[in-house]
């Protein structure tokens, strides 16, 4: 998908003050949350207010992905039925997904919305290519409390004990062509923390971060947007890549190093990337 997903909001579905605030809010996308956001004996009544925010809110270019509780649960059938088709629904999230099966069960209940996964099981980690590979899949959200619930794993700031299961998820989502973004950052008014996660997350090759606190977006927005330099260096490396090719070679020398046609894809797909977002905050500011 060429759309961003720098910044993945998560909002309880529960919260109207916050469902309301969204429209407010420069995330890329927003995950509505039924499942751990929200308490289970207002499960019923979330499920309610978010339908009605969803028909009467207009969310502008705001991905809208609805997290619905797992169907072994006694929320999820009615949650993936009442948003199965809902026009103000962009895909459903699937919680702690271990393997294919549990989104074959989301799709014979959801015809046609596109699924996305919640990768937060060992089981999941294990069975990340199959997941990515199924064919109802879009994108992958890593949720990094779970996993390090399962693993039994300490909290680092360099999040070493989570680098396996990081590591497999983005390669099978690379590898199925899927978006794919990295889990939340807890201590949601440490700033300087949430940069440097957020760039180690950009570093890996996620596309965005998902979020619990609006304050979080602007610094994950700035972290996953190519910057400047990079856009820069991307029209340099095109230029100084096709006058070689005028010239009947197939590599050229820009800065002391090698450019070659691949590096020229991804010169492209940075400056795509850096119109998709022009293009989403000229969609906001139009709201
Ligand atoms: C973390 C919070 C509980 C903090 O809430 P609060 O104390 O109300 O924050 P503030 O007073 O600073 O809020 C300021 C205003 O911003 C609005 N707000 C707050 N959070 C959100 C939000 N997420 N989206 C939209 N708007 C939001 C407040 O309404 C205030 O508005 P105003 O009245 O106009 O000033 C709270 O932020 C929160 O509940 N966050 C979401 C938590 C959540 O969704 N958790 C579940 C997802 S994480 C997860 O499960 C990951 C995964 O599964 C895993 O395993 O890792
Ligand atoms: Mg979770």
């Amino acid at each position: 998908m060429t759309r961003p997903f720098r910044s993945v909001l998560y909002i309880p579905a529960s919260k109207e003050r916050a469902l309301e605030k969204a429209r407010e809010i420069a995330a890329d996308a927003i995950i509505f949350d039924l499942e751990d956001a929200v308490a289970p004996d207002e499960k019923a009544q979330a499920r309610v207010t978010l339908a009605r925010f969803l028909s009467e809110v207009d969310y502008g270019p705001r991905y809208r992905i609805v997290r619905i509780n797992g169907l072994d649960t006694v929320w999820g059938r009615e949650d993936a039925l009442a948003f199965a088709a809902h026009a103000g629904v962009d895909a459903l999230l699937v919680p702690k997904v271990n393997a294919p099966a549990d989104l074959d069960a989301v799709a014979a209940l959801a015809a046609k919305v596109p699924l996305w996964a919640m990768m937060e099981t060992a089981a999941g980690m294990l069975n990340a290519a199959a997941i990515a590979g199924h064919a109802r899949l879009e994108g992958m959200v890593m949720g990094t409390n779970d996993l390090a619930k399962e693993l039994g794993s300490r909290f680092r700031a360099d999040r070493l004990p989570m680098q396996a299961g990081l590591g497999l998820c983005l390669l099978a989502a690379r590898a199925h062509g899927r978006v794919i973004v990295d889990g939340v950052y807890n201590a949601f008014k440490d700033e300087d923390g949430l940069r440097a996660e957020c760039a180690q997350g950009r570093d890996m090759g996620f596309d965005g971060k998902t979020l619990i606190h609006p304050a979080q977006v602007d610094i994950c927005n700035a972290a996953f947007a190519p910057s400047e330099a990079e856009v820069e260096l991307a029209k340099r490396q095109i230029e100084a890549f096709n006058a070689a090719q005028a010239q009947g070679q197939g590599v050229a020398v820009l800065d002391g190093r090698i450019v070659e046609n691949l590096h020229v894809v991804t010169a492209q797909a940075v400056l795509a990337k850096a119109q998709a977002i022009r293009a989403q905050a000229q969609d906001i500011a139009a709201q």
